[in-house]
Protein backbone atom coordinates (compact mmCIF):
# COMPACT_ATOMS: atom_id res chain seq x y z
CA UNK A 1 0.00 0.00 0.00
CA UNK A 2 1.51 3.27 -0.80
CA UNK A 3 1.90 5.95 1.76
CA UNK A 4 -0.76 8.16 0.37
CA UNK A 5 -4.24 5.60 1.05
CA UNK A 6 -2.23 4.30 4.51
CA UNK A 7 -5.10 5.33 6.55
CA UNK A 8 -4.50 7.58 9.19
CA UNK A 9 -5.21 5.63 12.58
CA UNK A 10 -6.75 2.52 12.69
CA UNK A 11 -6.15 -1.45 12.94
CA UNK A 12 -8.13 -4.46 11.53
CA UNK A 13 -5.86 -7.22 13.48
CA UNK A 14 -3.72 -7.77 17.07
CA UNK A 15 -0.88 -8.19 14.61
CA UNK A 16 -0.39 -6.00 11.50
CA UNK A 17 2.85 -4.29 11.87
CA UNK A 18 2.27 -1.30 14.93
CA UNK A 19 3.08 2.20 13.73
CA UNK A 20 1.69 4.23 16.24
CA UNK A 21 0.58 3.60 19.92
CA UNK A 22 -0.56 5.39 22.72
CA UNK A 23 1.53 5.09 25.65
CA UNK A 24 0.81 6.44 29.74
CA UNK A 25 4.49 6.52 31.27
CA UNK A 26 3.35 6.27 34.65
CA UNK A 27 3.86 9.64 37.22
CA UNK A 28 2.80 11.39 39.82
CA UNK A 29 -0.48 9.14 39.90
CA UNK A 30 1.18 6.32 41.19
CA UNK A 31 3.13 8.48 44.43
CA UNK A 32 -1.00 8.29 45.78
CA UNK A 33 -0.65 4.24 45.96
CA UNK A 34 -0.49 3.27 49.94
CA UNK A 35 -1.14 -0.62 51.69
CA UNK A 36 -4.43 1.41 52.89
CA UNK A 37 -5.90 2.27 49.62
CA UNK A 38 -3.86 0.06 46.89
CA UNK A 39 -6.55 -2.54 46.61
CA UNK A 40 -9.45 -0.14 45.87
CA UNK A 41 -7.32 1.39 43.26
CA UNK A 42 -6.69 -2.01 41.47
CA UNK A 43 -2.95 -2.34 42.45
CA UNK A 44 -1.47 -5.81 44.34
CA UNK A 45 1.37 -3.65 45.29
CA UNK A 46 2.60 -0.50 46.03
CA UNK A 47 5.30 0.26 43.08
CA UNK A 48 8.42 1.45 43.30
CA UNK A 49 7.78 4.68 41.04
CA UNK A 50 11.01 5.20 39.86
CA UNK A 51 11.81 2.21 38.57
CA UNK A 52 8.74 1.69 36.93
CA UNK A 53 9.04 4.63 35.40
CA UNK A 54 12.52 3.26 33.98
CA UNK A 55 11.16 -0.24 33.14
CA UNK A 56 8.43 1.84 30.87
CA UNK A 57 11.05 4.21 29.85
CA UNK A 58 12.85 0.77 27.91
CA UNK A 59 9.25 0.01 26.89
CA UNK A 60 9.34 2.84 25.00
CA UNK A 61 12.36 2.96 23.60
CA UNK A 62 12.38 -1.16 22.60
CA UNK A 63 9.37 0.53 20.18
CA UNK A 64 11.03 3.73 19.08
CA UNK A 65 14.15 1.07 18.01
CA UNK A 66 11.11 -0.72 15.75
CA UNK A 67 9.96 2.48 14.72
CA UNK A 68 6.84 2.47 16.22
CA UNK A 69 5.73 6.12 16.92
CA UNK A 70 4.93 6.45 20.71
CA UNK A 71 2.22 8.64 21.98
CA UNK A 72 2.10 9.46 25.36
CA UNK A 73 -1.56 10.57 26.82
CA UNK A 74 -0.62 13.07 29.03
CA UNK A 75 0.99 15.06 26.16
CA UNK A 76 -2.01 14.19 23.98
CA UNK A 77 -3.76 15.44 27.24
CA UNK A 78 -2.02 18.80 27.72
CA UNK A 79 -2.16 19.98 24.19
CA UNK A 80 -6.30 18.95 24.19
CA UNK A 81 -6.81 21.18 27.35
CA UNK A 82 -4.66 24.43 25.51
CA UNK A 83 -8.73 24.88 23.76
CA UNK A 84 -10.73 26.40 26.88
CA UNK A 85 -14.14 24.34 25.98
CA UNK A 86 -12.27 21.23 26.47
CA UNK A 87 -10.52 22.75 29.69
CA UNK A 88 -14.07 23.64 30.93
CA UNK A 89 -15.23 20.61 29.83
CA UNK A 90 -12.64 18.41 31.85
CA UNK A 91 -12.73 20.66 35.18
CA UNK A 92 -16.62 19.91 34.93
CA UNK A 93 -16.42 16.16 34.34
CA UNK A 94 -13.44 16.03 37.16
CA UNK A 95 -15.96 17.70 39.74
CA UNK A 96 -18.96 16.04 39.45
CA UNK A 97 -18.74 13.71 42.42
CA UNK A 98 -21.56 13.67 44.67
CA UNK A 99 -19.03 13.78 47.83
CA UNK A 100 -17.63 17.33 47.34
CA UNK A 101 -20.87 19.02 47.61
CA UNK A 102 -21.71 22.51 45.96
CA UNK A 103 -19.37 25.18 47.90
CA UNK A 104 -16.26 22.84 47.37
CA UNK A 105 -16.97 21.89 44.42
CA UNK A 106 -17.92 25.82 43.16
CA UNK A 107 -14.19 26.63 44.65
CA UNK A 108 -12.76 23.86 43.33
CA UNK A 109 -14.00 24.81 39.76
CA UNK A 110 -12.78 28.38 40.32
CA UNK A 111 -9.20 27.31 41.57
CA UNK A 112 -8.51 25.15 38.79
CA UNK A 113 -9.39 27.73 35.84
CA UNK A 114 -6.74 29.67 36.55
CA UNK A 115 -4.51 26.35 35.78
CA UNK A 116 -1.95 25.85 33.03
CA UNK A 117 -2.75 22.89 30.84
CA UNK A 118 0.07 21.11 32.21
CA UNK A 119 -1.09 21.37 36.13
CA UNK A 120 -4.47 20.52 34.59
CA UNK A 121 -3.06 17.37 33.52
CA UNK A 122 -1.40 16.63 36.75
CA UNK A 123 -4.80 17.19 38.78
CA UNK A 124 -6.92 14.96 36.27
CA UNK A 125 -4.11 12.29 36.55
CA UNK A 126 -2.85 12.55 40.21
CA UNK A 127 -6.29 13.63 41.56
CA UNK A 128 -6.40 16.14 44.62
CA UNK A 129 -6.07 15.54 48.08
CA UNK A 130 -8.24 17.04 50.98
CA UNK A 131 -4.96 18.38 52.69
CA UNK A 132 -3.67 19.89 49.26
CA UNK A 133 -6.80 22.45 48.86
CA UNK A 134 -5.40 25.67 50.45
CA UNK A 135 -8.67 27.69 50.69
CA UNK A 136 -12.53 26.59 50.45
CA UNK A 137 -12.40 25.37 54.24
CA UNK A 138 -16.12 24.25 54.58
CA UNK A 139 -18.34 22.05 56.23
CA UNK A 140 -17.08 19.12 53.46
CA UNK A 141 -13.26 19.83 53.77
CA UNK A 142 -13.55 20.04 57.62
CA UNK A 143 -15.54 16.78 58.19
CA UNK A 144 -13.40 14.84 55.20
CA UNK A 145 -9.98 13.40 56.59
CA UNK A 146 -7.35 15.03 55.23
CA UNK A 147 -6.12 12.47 52.87
CA UNK A 148 -8.88 11.87 51.32
CA UNK A 149 -9.67 12.18 47.96
CA UNK A 150 -11.74 15.18 46.49
CA UNK A 151 -10.21 13.90 43.05
CA UNK A 152 -9.66 10.11 42.65
CA UNK A 153 -5.59 9.20 41.52
CA UNK A 154 -5.76 7.19 37.73
CA UNK A 155 -3.01 4.57 38.22
CA UNK A 156 -4.15 2.59 35.94
CA UNK A 157 -3.28 5.44 33.10
CA UNK A 158 -0.85 2.94 32.90
CA UNK A 159 -2.75 0.35 31.47
CA UNK A 160 -3.96 2.90 28.21
CA UNK A 161 -5.50 -0.84 26.58
CA UNK A 162 -8.40 -0.76 28.51
CA UNK A 163 -9.75 3.12 27.99
CA UNK A 164 -10.20 2.94 24.08
CA UNK A 165 -9.88 0.47 21.07
CA UNK A 166 -9.53 0.86 17.34
CA UNK A 167 -11.63 -1.46 14.98
CA UNK A 168 -10.69 -0.55 11.59
CA UNK A 169 -10.85 3.32 11.12
CA UNK A 170 -13.22 3.84 14.13
CA UNK A 171 -12.01 4.42 18.23
CA UNK A 172 -14.27 2.61 20.81
CA UNK A 173 -13.85 5.04 23.86
CA UNK A 174 -14.78 2.31 26.60
CA UNK A 175 -17.14 1.73 29.68
CA UNK A 176 -15.02 0.92 32.72
CA UNK A 177 -16.48 -1.01 35.04
CA UNK A 178 -14.19 -0.17 38.21
CA UNK A 179 -15.44 2.47 39.96
CA UNK A 180 -11.55 3.25 40.38
CA UNK A 181 -11.25 3.40 36.97
CA UNK A 182 -14.15 4.81 35.61
CA UNK A 183 -13.05 8.55 35.31
CA UNK A 184 -10.14 7.14 32.83
CA UNK A 185 -12.41 7.36 29.73
CA UNK A 186 -13.08 11.12 30.48
CA UNK A 187 -9.71 11.59 29.22
CA UNK A 188 -9.56 9.68 26.63
CA UNK A 189 -13.18 10.83 25.37
CA UNK A 190 -11.44 14.08 25.54
CA UNK A 191 -8.39 13.34 23.35
CA UNK A 192 -10.24 11.42 20.68
CA UNK A 193 -13.17 14.37 20.45
CA UNK A 194 -10.48 17.61 20.73
CA UNK A 195 -7.02 16.96 19.85
CA UNK A 196 -6.39 18.06 16.46
CA UNK A 197 -4.75 15.05 15.53
CA UNK A 198 -8.17 13.00 16.06
CA UNK A 199 -10.08 15.44 14.49
CA UNK A 200 -12.73 14.30 12.44
CA UNK A 201 -12.21 10.32 13.71
CA UNK A 202 -15.07 8.43 13.78
CA UNK A 203 -16.29 7.39 17.49
CA UNK A 204 -18.58 3.93 18.24
CA UNK A 205 -19.15 3.24 21.76
CA UNK A 206 -18.66 5.46 24.74
CA UNK A 207 -18.26 6.04 28.63
CA UNK A 208 -22.12 6.26 29.23
CA UNK A 209 -22.52 2.46 27.09
CA UNK A 210 -22.73 -0.69 28.76
CA UNK A 211 -19.71 -2.15 30.04
CA UNK A 212 -16.47 -2.98 28.08
CA UNK A 213 -13.24 -3.17 28.89
CA UNK A 214 -10.36 -2.95 26.17
CA UNK A 215 -8.47 -5.60 27.64
CA UNK A 216 -11.55 -7.78 26.65
CA UNK A 217 -11.55 -6.87 22.95
CA UNK A 218 -9.03 -8.83 20.51
CA UNK A 219 -8.82 -8.25 16.81
CA UNK A 220 -8.25 -11.58 15.69
CA UNK A 221 -7.97 -10.52 12.06
CA UNK A 222 -9.69 -8.20 9.94
CA UNK A 223 -13.77 -8.21 10.52
CA UNK A 224 -13.37 -10.77 13.52
CA UNK A 225 -13.77 -9.58 17.26
CA UNK A 226 -13.55 -11.38 20.19
CA UNK A 227 -14.97 -9.87 23.34
CA UNK A 228 -13.93 -11.46 26.95
CA UNK A 229 -16.92 -11.22 29.23
CA UNK A 230 -16.16 -11.96 32.69
CA UNK A 231 -15.25 -9.28 35.77
CA UNK A 232 -15.08 -6.38 33.44
CA UNK A 233 -17.08 -6.67 30.46
CA UNK A 234 -20.74 -7.88 30.47
CA UNK A 235 -23.22 -9.70 28.40
CA UNK A 236 -24.98 -5.97 27.72
CA UNK A 237 -21.68 -4.86 26.57
CA UNK A 238 -20.76 -7.30 23.99
CA UNK A 239 -24.15 -7.10 22.96
CA UNK A 240 -23.87 -3.38 22.43
CA UNK A 241 -20.16 -3.46 20.97
CA UNK A 242 -21.14 -6.28 18.53
CA UNK A 243 -24.22 -4.12 17.26
CA UNK A 244 -22.80 -0.54 16.84
CA UNK A 245 -19.76 -2.95 14.95
CA UNK A 246 -21.95 -4.48 12.39
CA UNK A 247 -23.69 -0.99 12.03
CA UNK A 248 -20.75 0.38 11.29
CA UNK A 249 -19.16 -2.12 8.59
CA UNK A 250 -16.31 -2.59 11.17
CA UNK A 251 -16.94 -6.45 11.81
CA UNK A 252 -18.82 -9.46 10.53
CA UNK A 253 -18.19 -11.35 13.69
CA UNK A 254 -18.15 -10.89 17.44
CA UNK A 255 -16.97 -13.98 19.74
CA UNK A 256 -18.55 -13.68 22.71
CA UNK A 257 -16.23 -15.25 25.31
CA UNK A 258 -17.32 -16.26 28.54
CA UNK A 259 -13.94 -15.91 31.17
CA UNK A 260 -13.99 -16.76 35.44
CA UNK A 261 -14.66 -13.47 37.05
CA UNK A 262 -11.44 -13.71 38.68
CA UNK A 263 -8.89 -10.92 39.20
CA UNK A 264 -6.13 -13.36 37.31
CA UNK A 265 -8.17 -13.18 34.15
CA UNK A 266 -9.90 -9.98 34.82
CA UNK A 267 -9.61 -9.20 30.76
CA UNK A 268 -9.63 -11.97 27.61
CA UNK A 269 -5.89 -10.36 27.09
CA UNK A 270 -4.52 -11.86 30.21
CA UNK A 271 -5.22 -15.69 29.30
CA UNK A 272 -4.52 -15.21 25.21
CA UNK A 273 -2.91 -12.54 22.82
CA UNK A 274 -2.22 -12.73 18.71
CA UNK A 275 0.83 -13.18 18.38
CA UNK A 276 0.80 -14.03 14.17
CA UNK A 277 -2.23 -14.07 11.76
CA UNK A 278 -3.14 -17.50 12.79
CA UNK A 279 -0.93 -17.98 15.70
CA UNK A 280 -2.35 -17.12 19.75
CA UNK A 281 -0.66 -17.88 23.20
CA UNK A 282 -2.69 -19.52 25.23
CA UNK A 283 -2.54 -19.70 29.12
CA UNK A 284 -2.36 -23.92 29.05
CA UNK A 285 -5.09 -23.79 32.02
CA UNK A 286 -7.96 -22.46 30.52
CA UNK A 287 -7.12 -23.51 26.84
CA UNK A 288 -9.40 -26.44 26.64
CA UNK A 289 -12.13 -24.86 28.46
CA UNK A 290 -12.34 -21.65 26.92
CA UNK A 291 -15.43 -21.51 24.36
CA UNK A 292 -17.20 -18.43 22.16
CA UNK A 293 -20.45 -17.59 20.90
CA UNK A 294 -20.94 -16.87 17.44
CA UNK A 295 -22.39 -13.26 17.01
CA UNK A 296 -23.56 -12.40 13.26
CA UNK A 297 -25.96 -9.52 11.93
CA UNK A 298 -28.87 -10.83 11.05
CA UNK A 299 -30.77 -9.20 8.02
CA UNK A 300 -30.01 -5.34 7.23
CA UNK A 301 -27.30 -4.08 8.54
CA UNK A 302 -28.05 -0.83 7.26
CA UNK A 303 -30.96 -0.64 9.08
CA UNK A 304 -31.13 1.58 12.62
CA UNK A 305 -28.29 -0.10 15.05
CA UNK A 306 -31.43 -0.27 17.49
CA UNK A 307 -33.23 -2.73 15.08
CA UNK A 308 -30.33 -4.59 14.01
CA UNK A 309 -30.97 -8.24 15.25
CA UNK A 310 -28.24 -10.51 16.15
CA UNK A 311 -27.82 -14.22 15.11
CA UNK A 312 -26.09 -16.27 18.02
CA UNK A 313 -24.56 -19.42 17.38
CA UNK A 314 -24.28 -22.25 20.47
CA UNK A 315 -20.98 -21.98 22.30
CA UNK A 316 -18.18 -23.87 20.71
CA UNK A 317 -14.39 -24.12 21.58
CA UNK A 318 -13.05 -20.94 20.86
CA UNK A 319 -10.44 -21.79 18.95
CA UNK A 320 -12.91 -23.87 16.39
CA UNK A 321 -15.02 -20.55 16.87
CA UNK A 322 -12.19 -18.17 16.34
CA UNK A 323 -10.36 -20.20 13.17
CA UNK A 324 -14.38 -20.65 11.89
CA UNK A 325 -15.25 -16.49 11.72
CA UNK A 326 -11.58 -15.86 10.06
CA UNK A 327 -11.89 -18.39 7.67
CA UNK A 328 -8.76 -20.21 8.06
CA UNK A 329 -8.05 -24.46 8.67
CA UNK A 330 -6.93 -23.64 12.13
CA UNK A 331 -5.66 -21.04 14.47
CA UNK A 332 -2.73 -22.52 16.09
CA UNK A 333 -2.49 -22.65 19.83
CA UNK A 334 1.36 -22.00 20.88
CA UNK A 335 1.43 -24.45 23.57
CA UNK A 336 3.36 -22.89 26.15
CA UNK A 337 2.80 -26.29 27.84
CA UNK A 338 4.30 -25.62 30.89
CA UNK A 339 3.17 -27.49 34.23
CA UNK A 340 0.34 -25.87 36.01
CA UNK A 341 1.83 -24.69 38.89
CA UNK A 342 4.20 -22.64 36.48
CA UNK A 343 1.85 -21.85 34.07
CA UNK A 344 -0.03 -20.30 36.94
CA UNK A 345 2.55 -17.70 38.25
CA UNK A 346 3.53 -17.09 34.70
CA UNK A 347 0.05 -15.99 33.63
CA UNK A 348 -0.39 -14.13 36.39
CA UNK A 349 2.60 -12.30 35.66
CA UNK A 350 1.65 -11.40 32.52
CA UNK A 351 2.95 -14.14 30.32
CA UNK A 352 -0.17 -14.35 27.63
CA UNK A 353 -0.36 -10.85 27.30
CA UNK A 354 2.21 -9.44 24.83
CA UNK A 355 1.95 -7.21 22.03
CA UNK A 356 2.41 -7.70 19.14
CA UNK A 357 4.89 -5.45 16.74
CA UNK A 358 4.73 -7.46 13.49
CA UNK A 359 3.52 -11.12 12.33
CA UNK A 360 5.74 -12.84 14.68
CA UNK A 361 7.45 -10.05 16.61
CA UNK A 362 5.88 -9.56 20.41
CA UNK A 363 7.04 -7.67 23.11
CA UNK A 364 6.78 -9.96 26.77
CA UNK A 365 7.98 -9.48 30.16
CA UNK A 366 11.55 -10.80 30.51
CA UNK A 367 10.72 -12.37 33.85
CA UNK A 368 8.39 -15.17 32.19
CA UNK A 369 11.36 -17.35 30.82
CA UNK A 370 9.29 -20.70 30.26
CA UNK A 371 6.71 -19.04 28.52
CA UNK A 372 9.12 -16.54 26.33
CA UNK A 373 11.11 -19.74 25.37
CA UNK A 374 8.34 -21.82 24.35
CA UNK A 375 7.25 -18.62 22.19
CA UNK A 376 10.54 -18.57 20.61
CA UNK A 377 10.46 -22.21 19.93
CA UNK A 378 7.21 -21.71 18.01
CA UNK A 379 8.85 -19.28 16.20
CA UNK A 380 8.10 -15.84 17.77
CA UNK A 381 10.75 -13.27 17.80
CA UNK A 382 10.14 -12.25 21.79
CA UNK A 383 11.84 -8.74 22.79
CA UNK A 384 11.89 -8.60 26.16
CA UNK A 385 11.02 -6.16 28.82
CA UNK A 386 11.53 -5.62 32.33
CA UNK A 387 8.88 -5.33 34.22
CA UNK A 388 8.93 -5.83 38.05
CA UNK A 389 7.61 -2.79 39.38
CA UNK A 390 5.52 -2.13 36.17
CA UNK A 391 3.78 -5.26 36.69
CA UNK A 392 2.16 -4.30 39.99
CA UNK A 393 -0.78 -3.44 38.66
CA UNK A 394 -1.69 -6.75 36.96
CA UNK A 395 -0.81 -5.94 33.48
CA UNK A 396 1.30 -6.23 31.11
CA UNK A 397 2.87 -5.47 27.61
CA UNK A 398 -0.61 -5.17 25.59
CA UNK A 399 -2.57 -3.65 28.76
CA UNK A 400 0.16 -1.05 28.76
CA UNK A 401 -0.73 -0.12 25.13
CA UNK A 402 -3.40 0.80 23.16
CA UNK A 403 -2.17 0.69 19.13
CA UNK A 404 -3.76 3.81 17.28
CA UNK A 405 -2.20 2.71 13.44
CA UNK A 406 -1.43 -0.63 12.32
CA UNK A 407 -0.91 -2.06 8.83
CA UNK A 408 -3.51 -3.73 7.18
CA UNK A 409 -3.53 -7.90 7.38
CA UNK A 410 -6.34 -8.28 5.49
N1 LIG B 1 -5.91 -5.34 29.79
C1 LIG B 1 -5.53 -5.56 31.04
O1 LIG B 1 -5.53 -6.69 31.51
N2 LIG B 1 -5.23 -4.50 31.78
C2 LIG B 1 -4.69 -4.56 33.08
C3 LIG B 1 -5.45 -3.71 34.03
C4 LIG B 1 -4.90 -3.75 35.41
C5 LIG B 1 -5.58 -2.81 36.38
N3 LIG B 1 -4.88 -2.76 37.60
C6 LIG B 1 -7.02 -3.22 36.60
O2 LIG B 1 -7.27 -3.94 37.57
O3 LIG B 1 -7.89 -2.81 35.86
Amino acid sequence: MSDDVRPVHGADSEVGRLRTVMLHRPGPELKRLTPRNNDKLLFDGIPWVSRAQEEHDAFAAALRERDVEVLYLTELLTKTLEDPQARGHAITSALTGLHLGDTLRAYLGHALADASPAELTEVLTAGIRNDEVRGGHGLVTSLLAPDDFLVDPLPNLLFTRDSSVWVRDRVAVTSLAMPARARETQLTELIYTRHPRFAGTRRFHGWHNEYVEGGDVLLLGPGVVAVGVGERSTPAGVERLARQAFHAGLAHTVLAVPIAQERATMHLDTVCTMVDVDKIVMYPNVADSLRAYAVTPRGDVGAGEAELELAVAPPEPFLVAAAKAMGIDTLQQIDTGLDPVTAEREQWDDGNNTLALAPRVAVAYERNDETNDRLEAAGIEVVRIAGSELGSGRGGPRCMSCPVLRDPVG
